[in-house]
């Protein structure tokens, strides 16, 4: 600020100019520190990557001889829930492929999502977040996640993840997800959870005040334009 000031009293005709750029600088600094800048919250797995479908390759894949749930049979959100449901002992052979080695690192990205996130990056007045749950196992993931992250947004990108089991503690407008129940020490979350359509909950009816985006070819830009005062 004093070198700013000091600048702007020497400098004559420069002064309009660096008075402008530091206006500038006060307006950005001053809506993202009142809140103004919508902050959206994008997950990870089933939203920007396809954790369903690499799944399920890898597991047909090292279990061959075993039964398999198509992804048009999927219901619920929990993958081990409903192998462990089909046999008891697949629950455990189904939560090894998460746990290997290059699992999250090999998902595919899901069609449209890494060119929107990147569209919402470039929005003025917006801020955005990768908002990501890691497992518990924690050998791989955290750092697979991270290196998915740069290998299709870019290194810069890695400085909007959020790793977080608990979701409602983290503050933003909009959360694109496709867990139907987010839930966690936070009762009243700020956001606004949108369901993100996937093969386990493209059955499930919503409350009328609820939204869904269908994917990413659904019109997410009303959406955040919905969420701005
Ligand atoms: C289906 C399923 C997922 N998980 C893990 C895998 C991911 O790390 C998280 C989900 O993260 P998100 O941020 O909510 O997308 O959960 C799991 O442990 N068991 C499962 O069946
Ligand atoms: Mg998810």
């Amino acid at each position: 600020m004093f070198l700013l000031s000091s600048a702007t009293r020497q400098s004559g005709r420069g002064e309009t100019s660096l008075r402008y750029m530091l206006h500038r600088i006060c307006l950005k600094m001053s809506s993202s520190a009142s809140g103004k800048a919508l902050r959206v919250l994008v997950d990870m797995d089933g939203v920007l990557a396809d954790f369903e479908g690499g799944f399920l390759r890898k597991y047909r894949s090292r279990y061959p001889e075993e039964p398999f749930i198509t992804l048009d049979d999927r219901r619920g959100f929990w993958v081990s829930t409903q192998y462990g449901r089909l046999r008891s002992d697949l629950c455990e052979k189904a939560t090894s492929i998460w746990e290997s080695k290059d699992f999250f690192i090999e998902l595919d990205p899901l069609p449209g999502g890494v060119e929107a996130i990147k569209e919402i990056a470039k929005m003025d007045n917006t801020d955005v977040f990768i908002c990501t749950s890691p497992i518990k196992h924690y050998k791989n993931c955290p750092y697979e996640k991270y290196a998915w992250v740069e290998k299709y947004l870019g290194h810069d990108f890695l400085e909007r993840v959020i790793l977080t089991r608990d979701k409602t503690l983290i503050t933003g407008d909009i959360l694109i997800d496709d867990k139907p129940d987010i839930l966690g020490v936070e009762p009243k979350p700020t956001w606004e959870h949108i369901l993100f359509t996937a093969c386990h909950n493209k059955h499930l009816s919503i409350s009328s005040s609820q939204r869904r985006l269908l994917s990413w070819n659904d019109d997410w830009r009303s959406i955040l334009t919905s969420k701005r005062q």
